[in-house]
């Protein structure tokens, strides 16, 4: 089967820039389970990065570790031009807020609308007390809450609680409530799982599409073939701890990559 190619980077893409993301011989044990044992990658800004494995491989580990949501053991990360690794508790919150997260499970606050729950993105971005108040919103807040709904199709469900909505309309909330962060970079950990296959591939395409506007570098992980086919640039593998594939999506194919998959599972 031919790959299905994304279009060129986005044009707001510099065409010489670095890379985003340089992680060198990260290690992460839990205990004796030696999970990820000698990590080197570099990912280009303003590309989509699939990160694929068999259960249990380290994906999350590895994607939490970027922002330290997981404590690595050792090694380097640099993302977005920050030495994570070296970063005090005060740092690190700043720098996470530049980083846009969706999660399999949202965390969204099932009793209030979906506009509140995307006006709960400015968090993220503002310093201060943790506690937030919708009556302190602004106009200009709501107003952008209003666009970033309606950038994940979803302004015509702007007043309507969030637990009245399907998996996927919940799953684009949470993908507004990211965007008003203002991220500069999108690491995205099966945002596709726990949706049926159309809800899913819609998700998948909103994400990318939101990325590919913005010229946002996007790094997920996803467990469905045909979205690391359609939906991503450059595809890593991992297994063993270590990363055995790194390649542009362009040079692989549906055949390749299911052999990736069935290996994974056998061993
Ligand atoms: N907080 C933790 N404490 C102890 N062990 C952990 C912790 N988080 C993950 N692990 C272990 O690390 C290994 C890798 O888990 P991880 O969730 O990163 O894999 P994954 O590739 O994302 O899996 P899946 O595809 O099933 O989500 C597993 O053996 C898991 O049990």
């Amino acid at each position: 089967m031919n790959v299905a190619l994304r279009p060129a980077i986005a044009p707001t893409v510099p065409a010489k820039a670095g890379p985003v993301l340089c992680v060198s011989n990260l290690f992460k044990s839990f205990g004796t389970n030696d999970v990820l044992r000698g990590i080197d990658l570099t990912v280009a800004p303003g590309i989509a990065t699939a990160l694929i494995g068999a259960n249990g491989s380290g994906k999350s580990t590895a994607l939490k570790c970027l922002i330290r949501l997981v404590e690595p053991t050792s090694g380097k990360i640099e993302l977005l031009g920050r030495d994570v690794l070296t970063m005090n508790p005060r740092d690190l919150r700043r720098f996470r807020s530049t980083v846009g997260v969706v999660w399999q499970k949202h965390n969204l606050v099932p009793r209030l609308s979906a506009l509140t729950n995307v006006i709960h993105g400015v968090q993220a971005r503002t310093s201060g007390p943790r506690t937030w108040f919708q009556s302190l919103a602004t106009a200009e807040m709501r107003t952008e809450a209003l666009a970033c709904l309606d950038r994940v199709g979803l302004s015509d469900k702007a007043l309507e609680r969030v637990d009245s909505l399907s998996g996927g309309q919940q799953q684009r909330v949470a993908i507004a409530r990211m965007l008003m962060q203002r991220p500069q970079i999108i690491l995205a950990d099966e945002p596709d799982a726990s949706l049926d296959p159309q809800s899913g591939e819609e998700v998948m395409r909103i994400l990318s599409g939101l990325a590919r506007q913005d010229g946002l570098t996007l790094i997920f992980i996803s467990h469905r073939m045909e979205h690391t086919l359609e939906f991503s640039d450059h595809i890593l593998g991992l297994q063993g701890g270590h990363i055995v594939m790194n390649r542009a999506t362009a040079q692989t194919d549906a055949t390749h990559l299911r052999r990736f998959f069935d290996h994974q599972e056998r061993t």
